[in-house]
């Protein structure tokens, strides 16, 4: 009769390992042919002193060098996988071997040394990425992906559907416009906590003058809903903010892409102008739905008998919005000039 010693089993990427419990084992004979893997050897197991013997065939293909190495207690047997990867279980049968068994302290070890491995990969990373980089990383990603994902939407249409593209911009667009404009407002946040090195009020000037046109003319009004402008504003938008995003996420890393710097400082000067322009079309068409509507108009007592209009309030604004375009415009110009005259300076 064959007596099959206890067997034990564990796994990495590369390897197979098996210890097998035989004490003072002698005459190890081990070796592997296609994926079958034949042992025997002499020494004391569960029936004492006897020759014992076990086949296994492997799931997966291994390579046929087999190495071995026995101790007083067992005999250790490493055998390397064909190809790198996780083995569902190891044996081709699905019901395994009743002598064979995991073995756990080994799949221990390397829980250990993967925990080991991780927080030594953490707090090396934890020395050079700092919560606040993370956050403005994640922050400025998000920004980009949500901005990209409109300019290519808003492209591709425009090459399908050509000028009837214009005319459902908002219905296809606005949600995600929507959610990276509300997100905007931690860049106000960020302005005014110091988080990052800029001022507080070009910052508030561009949200919120984006934030009106968006929740107010476009957002509240259905009839602007299918206006060609918002094509126009959601464009100029997206173009720059394309750029202006990964800029932002290669500074996070003190890293820079020439190009990139450049466009970022450099497009603004055509596109600032475009934008406020196109977002001054959007209020003047709104100035009549507005006075028809009588939406958000304040009601006067009636011995005066009227109401203020907020058609009225918009004309003050068209005023605002020409006064915060020239507020930022020499707000990015310094910051401009800024920029490359470092640059220069570092170059000489
Ligand atoms: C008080 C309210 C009044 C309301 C009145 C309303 C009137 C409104 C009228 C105006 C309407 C404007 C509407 C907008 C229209 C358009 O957008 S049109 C399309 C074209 N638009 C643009 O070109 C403007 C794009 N926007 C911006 O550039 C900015 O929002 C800005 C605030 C105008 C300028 O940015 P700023 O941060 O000051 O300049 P930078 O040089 O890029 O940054 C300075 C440093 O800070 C670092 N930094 C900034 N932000 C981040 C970030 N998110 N993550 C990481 N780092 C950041 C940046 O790297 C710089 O650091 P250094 O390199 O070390 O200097």
């Amino acid at each position: 009769m064959t007596l099959t010693p206890l067997v034990y089993w564990a796994q990495r990427h590369e390897e197979i390992y098996l210890r097998v419990e035989l004490t003072d084992a002698q005459n190890i004979d081990v070796h592997v042919h296609e994926k079958v893997l034949q042992f025997r050897a002499r020494g004391h197991g569960a029936k004492g002193l006897n020759e014992y013997e076990f086949n296994l065939e492997f799931i997966s293909p291994v390579k046929p060098e087999v190495t071995h190495r026995s101790t007083q207690r067992q005999v250790n047997i490493t055998v390397r996988k064909e190809q790198r990867g996780w083995w569902e279980r190891l044996v081709v049968q699905e019901r395994k071997p009743v002598f064979l068994a995991p073995d756990f302290d080994s799949w221990l070890d390397d829980l250990i040394s993967c925990l080991n491995d991780f927080s030594f990969f953490l707090s090396n990373i934890s020395g050079f990425v700092s919560l606040k980089t993370g956050f403005l990383f994640i922050y400025n990603l998000v920004q980009f992906l949500g901005f990209s994902w409109i300019f290519v939407n808003m492209t591709v249409r425009l090459f399908i559907f050509g000028q009837d593209s214009l005319y459902d911009t908002f219905h296809t667009i606005s949600d995600v416009m929507f959610f990276c404009q509300i997100l905007a407002a931690v860049e106000v946040l960020n302005a005014a906590f110091g988080v990052v090195r800029t001022g507080v009020i070009p910052t508030l000037i561009q949200v919120v003058g984006r934030n009106f046109i968006l929740f107010i003319i476009f957002g509240s009004l259905e009839e602007m809903h299918n206006r060609p402008v918002v094509f126009f504003v959601f464009y100029l938008w997206s173009s720059i903010e394309i750029f202006r995003y990964p800029f932002y996420m290669l500074g996070c890393f003190n890293t820079e892409w020439k190009t990139l710097t450049w466009l970022r400082y450099t497009i603004w000067i055509p596109l600032y102008p475009l934008g406020v322009i196109a977002e001054a079309v959007a209020v003047i068409q709104s100035i009549p739905i507005f006075h028809e509507t009588k939406l958000f108009s304040i009601p006067l007592p009636k011995a005066i008998g009227t109401s203020i209009g907020f058609s009225y309030f918009l004309h003050i604004y068209l005023v605002l919005m020409f006064l915060g375009l020239f507020i930022n415009f020499r707000h990015l110009y310094k910051q401009r000039k800024r920029r490359f005259r470092t640059k220069k300076r570092k170059a000489n």
